[in-house]
């Protein structure tokens, strides 16, 4: 059965419009603990644009499934994970100016760094995970590290139409196999939607989905928990 993750982070974007307390992430994580959400994911991004350090706080008091910390290679936010000790840390790229998170991250031209914060993560018993490109080189490159799992970025297969959706869609089935042969957990991540979902989820050995945006999308319409519910019975048809 596919693991569901889910990213509460644009919970914490409508609260933060208006800098206010409600919509409370903490209370989006209950729901989608009750929907069916077999992780929490939460990213404290360095700018804070929506979830806060107060959220980790009472997240990591609260969440009773898996808890997956989403941080910069940063050192101000590696040392908040190493004190939150979430289930997992999952190192992600970021810069300022984007929008959301665009490529993944590039773990050949930065093992060194890289390498220093999952070292000092797994030191605090923290499971690792790398989100990178669907590419075997950068899948070899973050086995050589240690992680235990690897997310493939998404994003351009949730991007693309027709015939290049097929082509990003084996590149992840190929990345994929590359991570499974190296004995990493396979995730996935970035952009899932209720129509896209299912080719990705029913890759081999696809073992977890962090999905975000589109559930708190149709939460505002339909409420968390059946959100979530409807997202699970979509990946519960696939495994
Ligand atoms: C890595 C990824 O795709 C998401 O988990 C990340 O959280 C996206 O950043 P925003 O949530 O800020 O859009
Ligand atoms: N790591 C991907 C994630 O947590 C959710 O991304 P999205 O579904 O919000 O694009």
């Amino acid at each position: 059965m596919i693991e569901l993750g889910v990213n509460i982070d644009h919970v914490a974007t409508v609260r933060q419009a208006r800098r206010t307390y409600e919509p409370d992430p903490v209370i989006a994580a209950a729901l989608a603990e009750q929907g069916g959400a077999d992780g929490i994911t939460f990213h404290l991004r360095e700018d804070r644009r929506h979830i806060q350090d107060r959220d980790v706080e009472v997240l990591m008091k609260t969440v009773t499934v898996k808890t997956n910390l989403e941080i910069a290679c940063a050192d101000e936010v590696v040392a908040i994970a190493c004190q939150a000790k979430p289930t997992w840390a999952l190192l992600v790229p970021e810069s300022r100016e984007e929008v959301t998170t665009e490529g993944g991250l590039n773990v050949l031209g930065d093992q060194g760094r890289i390498r220093a914060a999952v070292e000092k993560l797994k030191g605090e018993g923290i499971l690792t995970s790398l989100f990178i490109d669907p590419e075997p080189e950068q899948v070899k490159a973050s086995a050589e590290i240690g992680v235990e799992a690897v997310e493939l970025h998404t994003g351009p297969y949730a991007l693309a139409r027709g015939a290049a959706q097929i082509h990003e869609l084996d590149r992840l089935r190929s990345a994929g196999k590359v991570v499974s042969d190296l004995g990493m957990r396979l995730h996935a991540g970035h952009g899932l939607t209720y129509a896209n979902v299912r080719p990705v989820a029913a890759l081999p050995n696809m073992i977890e989905l962090n999905i975000g945006h589109a559930i708190i999308s149709r939460a505002v319409m339909v409420g968390m928990r059946d959100a979530v519910a409807e997202m699970r019975r979509i990946l519960d048809l696939v495994s």
